[in-house]
């Protein structure tokens, strides 16, 4: 049988040696910068993980502009360059978002891409009133609570180089879209595409049968940790938003803010069970294997493992 893999894995030590041909340290300003996005973010992991990440991210986006002028050289023409993008999928709760945000802040750092910005997918769930209408307000994250075909829309415009790109705008405290926010992407030098559905296949009517959100990537990751430390996140979370944002009268989950925490470990482990874990097994972790480049996260959020798949 072949021992073949489509990856080369790397152990963490591994990883962070590869970083020692290139001599790169955080300075004090992203140091900064990267502990205003979590303070409980280990600095050292983003030296060792995520710095030498972006330097990859940074010689993919170089091939990529190389990769245009040949086709345009072929073509005889001139085109003008168009944002890198990147995807990120994973299940809910295990850091997608932070992650986002230590690349932004690395990526940002060198000359050849300054502006990046995050595009997160739940922007396009359907407002809870369409979800209401259709039955599925307890399915959010599964594949039909999303305006896949507006994603398709909204990427194409940015991979075509259309400037003041339009993108809905979802609140975690209103639990719904924001109807009258927008967020703009004025060409980006990179877009960072975040959510459980990044990787998924089309099953969602209305979107063209034949493309993928993840056709418009040129590099794809997944973030990957057991599933008793995801609940474990998960339940801290929303204990966390019950002491904060539940306490808003504005919040959906206003009238959870006065659980005790029994009472709201509970309720957070039957809605990670009943909604999060469901879409898990059925549709997010099926992806896994169409990344570039999967990370393992230990009980501490520490990265253990990392598979970037072979050119
Ligand atoms: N690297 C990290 N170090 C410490 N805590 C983290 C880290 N990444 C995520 N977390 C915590 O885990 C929880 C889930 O992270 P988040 O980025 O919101 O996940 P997602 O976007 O995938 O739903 C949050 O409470 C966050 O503070
Ligand atoms: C909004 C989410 C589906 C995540 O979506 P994403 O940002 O990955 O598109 C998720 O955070 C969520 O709200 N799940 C529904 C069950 C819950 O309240 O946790």
């Amino acid at each position: 049988m072949s021992s073949y893999s489509p990856y080369w894995m790397f152990q963490k030590n591994e990883w962070a040696k590869l970083r020692a041909n290139v001599p790169m340290t955080l300075s004090p300003i992203q140091i900064e910068n990267v502990k205003g996005i979590n303070e409980k973010l280990d600095i050292e992991e983003v030296s060792n993980v995520y710095l030498p990440l972006s330097r990859l991210l940074n010689l993919y986006t170089k091939a990529s502009h190389e990769l245009h002028s040949v086709t345009d050289r072929f073509m005889g023409q001139k085109t003008k360059q168009v944002p890198f993008i990147i995807g990120v999928a994973g299940s809910v709760a295990v850091g997608k978002s932070t992650i986002s945000r230590i690349m932004r802040e690395l990526l940002s750092e060198w000359d050849e891409h300054p502006s990046v910005d995050i595009l997160t997918t739940d922007g396009f769930l359907f407002p809870n009133e369409v979800l209401e209408e259709k039955g599925i307000m307890n399915r959010k994250g599964f594949p039909e609570s999303y305006d896949i075909k507006k994603l398709i829309d909204v990427l194409a415009d940015l991979k075509s180089g259309r400037p003041d790109v339009e993108a809905p705008v979802y609140s975690h405290l209103t639990y719904n879209i924001l109807p009258d926010e927008v967020q703009v992407l004025d060409q980006p030098d990179i877009v960072i595409v975040e959510g459980v559905n990044v990787l998924q296949t089309p099953k969602t009517r209305g979107a063209d049968p034949g493309t993928y959100v993840s056709d418009f990537f040129d590099f794809s990751i997944y973030v990957d940790a057991n599933e008793d430390d995801l609940l474990k996140w998960y339940t801290e979370r929303f204990m966390k938003l019950r002491d904060t944002a539940f306490q808003d009268e504005r919040s959906y989950f206003h009238n959870y803010s006065g659980l005790s925490n029994d009472e709201a470990i509970a309720m957070a482990e039957d809605i990670w069970r009943r909604i999060n874990l469901r879409n898990l097994h059925e549709n997010i972790q099926p992806t896994r294997n169409r990344a570039d480049l999967i990370l393992h996260k230990d009980r501490d959020h520490l990265i253990d493992s990392i598979m970037l798949r072979k050119a």
